[in-house]
């Protein structure tokens, strides 16, 4: 039997599927199909956000290698939130507390941190490259080298944009009212993530507004998926914006906190280094597993019956702590 990981950081859900377990790892082809139907919920099954896939590092240094498989197929460069659930899947798979991952375009630093609250455990993840320039966009930037708070009246008519790739590519607005929190992005995340002039391979769209010094709301449409609870290289990207645009409202020294529909976690921006970078702290908490038969992962087969779950209790504890923000 082979156990695919319900997962989630902020209630941005995924399924872990450890390849190393299996006795012939799925294709790419097959992996695209299971974060098809797995990410999909229905009467009997949950449902994701996308599928985190763990195989043994290319190269020597990282414990793992962490492939992202949004819930539409697409492969993504990097994912935050799931980041932390990899490391801390790794991190008990392995007896380490700090170490290195290997994702589709760098090594990352990750380790165990302070748990957020009792029964909370959290993870720190490292959020790397930090990327302005339009070649690290699948998108001709609008004519701009680069966009850091820009009007871009083909997108909206009011609001102000910045873009970053991290190195997955962000959109990034800070917005004042409700409207354009929720309905405003909406409508923008869906243009820009279906076949549009600009944003050729979609992007994930970030809202923020500011609460105060250090400290955000940020509601994210994905791409790949739509409205997620929470977006790890979002609320990275935003915070690393936060300190750009409005530095008078940042204390470096001091933690962000970013509240999300999901929960909270908290970024530290270092904007200054050679390799500017932006450390994410949160939950990484695992809510069940679901035992397979390793032919039917291959075949994407997803019935009432052809799998058993084990529940753990930590979701009891993550509300609690939901609730004390
Ligand atoms: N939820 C993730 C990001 C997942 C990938 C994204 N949808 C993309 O296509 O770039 C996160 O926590 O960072």
């Amino acid at each position: 039997m082979v156990d695919l990981i319900h997962v989630h950081g902020s209630h941005n859900h995924f399924y872990i599927l450890d390849q190393t377990t299996l006795q012939t790892p799925l294709t790419q082809d097959e992996l695209v199909a299971l974060a098809q139907r797995f990410c999909q919920k229905n009467d009997f099954w949950p449902g994701a956000d996308g599928v985190l896939v763990v195989d043994e590092p290319t190269h020597p240094g990282p414990l793992g290698k962490m492939t992202v498989i949004n819930a539409d197929g697409s492969i993504a460069s990097m994912c935050g939130n799931g980041l932390r659930t990899v490391a801390r899947y790794l991190s008990e798979k392995m007896g380490q507390k700090e170490f290195t991952v290997e994702t589709a375009e760098a090594d990352l630093r990750v380790s165990r941190a302070t748990d957020f609250a009792e029964g909370v455990p959290a993870f720190s993840v490292e959020i790397s490259p930090v990327l302005f320039n339009k070649e690290a966009f699948p998108f001709d930037h609008l004519g701009f080298d680069k966009i850091v708070n820009e009007k871009l009246p083909v997108i909206n008519d009011h609001l102000s944009f910045t873009t970053i790739a991290v190195p997955n590519p962000h959109l990034i607005s800070f917005v004042e009212n409700d409207q354009d929190l929720n309905e405003t992005l909406g409508e923008i995340g869906q243009r820009l993530n279906s076949e549009n002039p600009y944003f050729p391979d979609g992007v994930n769209v970030n809202f923020a507004k500011i609460l105060g010094p250090n400290k955000l709301f940020v509601r994210t449409f994905e791409r790949g998926v739509g409205f997620t609870n929470a977006c790890g290289t979002g609320m990275s990207a935003t915070s690393f914006a936060f300190a750009l645009i409005h530095p008078e409202q940042v204390n470096l020294k001091q933690p962000i906190s970013v509240y999300n529909p999901g929960g909270m976690v908290k970024t530290n921006v270092h904007p200054d280094a050679e390799h500017p970078w932006i450390e994410l702290i949160g939950n990484a908490t695992f809510l069940d597993k679901a035992s397979f038969d390793e032919s039917d992962l291959h075949q994407a087969k997803l019935e009432e019956s052809n799998f058993t779950t084990t529940k753990t209790d930590e979701e009891t504890a993550y509300q609690a702590f939901v609730e004390s923000l």
